[in-house]
């Protein structure tokens, strides 16, 4: 059964925008805002669209979240409006969306974090989708729960934004290292047992960045990151293969490209330094493999000598 109706605006037309549009307008009022693609104006002032909205879903890149979830917050009564991303990289300051929007929101207005296997056109097609509604709060969680409802999106409630918003980066981080792989032609089972070894490093990652370890094996990690991986029409997949059979176009690209988005959080760890990148070993490699697409094999190697080769310690 739907739940109440809601006046939704969705901030991005793009792909998940008009995905998000055709599942929730059967039952809610939906607007959308995004800027024109030839002038790059706002279709309309924010403010003005998101002036009687109950939910505001931000469908688009990471990098615009600081601003327009600094204007939302200027000019909406707090516990007035709920708000909503999909968003999965970080911005050119290396924050996530789960720290921009707790710093704009905070606890005074409610927001959440929406990741896991929910392809677009997937959605557009009629098949289902799947993601962890993550929240500090649950009772904003309920909300998202509720506003899905009667849709082919199911939502399954998680108590850690932060972690879940490092699962969902690091997803994009580690799948190109599968594409590059496949594309090398080396073997399922070195795909298993990186996809194992992925995950025992988010779980750490997210544990450095505040978050649950726990996290990594839910849908916002192991669910996106097996998606991701073996899909064969996956953005992220395709950027490791073009890198390692030597096509490097993509590296010149921005980041509000979501081709490009695991990329991006490489060179923004690096930047900004959330944690000490030599510190975990793969995505140390994957640096590497973006840096020098060409040493991949024996970075590979390297990696799994010293990770399952090495000598027993005499103590
Ligand atoms: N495509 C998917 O299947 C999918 C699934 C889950 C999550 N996501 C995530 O959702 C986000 C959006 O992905 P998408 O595939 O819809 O991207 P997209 O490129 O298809 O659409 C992004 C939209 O955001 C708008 N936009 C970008 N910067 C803006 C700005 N500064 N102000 C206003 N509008 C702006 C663009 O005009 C565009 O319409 C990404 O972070 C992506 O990782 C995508």
């Amino acid at each position: 059964m739907p739940g109440q109706a809601k006046r939704v605006l969705i901030l991005g037309h793009g792909a998940m925008g008009h995905a998000f549009e055709s599942l929730l307008r059967a039952n809610h009022e939906v607007a959308v805002w995004d800027r024109d693609l030839v002038t790059w104006q706002e279709t309309q002032p924010l403010e003005e669209a998101a002036h009687d909205r109950d939910i505001v879903i931000f469908a688009l890149p990471t990098n615009p979240h600081d601003e327009l979830a600094g204007r939302l917050a200027a000019c909406l009564p707090a516990g007035r409006s709920l708000y909503l991303s999909i968003a999965k990289g970080l911005d050119a300051q290396g924050r996530t969306p789960a720290q921009i929007f707790e710093h704009h929101f905070g606890l005074r207005i409610g927001w959440a974090l929406l990741y896991g296997p929910m392809l677009a056109r997937e959605l557009q097609a009629g098949l289902p989708g799947f993601a962890m509604v993550a929240s500090a709060d649950r009772a904003v969680a309920a909300e998202c729960v509720a506003l899905f409802q009667g849709t082919h999106l199911l939502l399954e409630p998680l108590d850690d934004p932060h972690g879940a918003a490092w699962a969902a980066i690091m997803k994009n981080v580690y799948v190109p290292l599968i594409g590059a792989a496949d594309a090398l032609a080396l073997g399922d089972n070195l795909r298993g047992c990186l996809i194992t070894e992925m995950l025992r490093e988010m779980s750490a990652i997210l544990e450095r960045m505040g978050g649950h370890a726990s996290t990594a094996y839910t849908l916002a990690g192991l669910g996106d990151l097996v998606t991701s991986s073996t899909g064969a029409s996956s953005h992220h997949r395709r950027v490791g293969a073009d890198l390692a059979e030597g096509r490097t176009g993509h590296l010149s690209a921005s980041g509000a490209n979501i081709r490009t988005e695991g990329v991006h959080t490489l060179e923004m760890v690096r930047a900004h330094r959330p944690f000490d990148p030599e510190q975990f070993a793969l995505f140390d490699l994957i640096c590497h493999f973006i840096d020098e697409p060409a040493s991949l094999n024996q970075r590979l190697a390297d990696y799994l000598d010293h990770r399952f080769r090495r000598e027993p310690s005499s103590s």
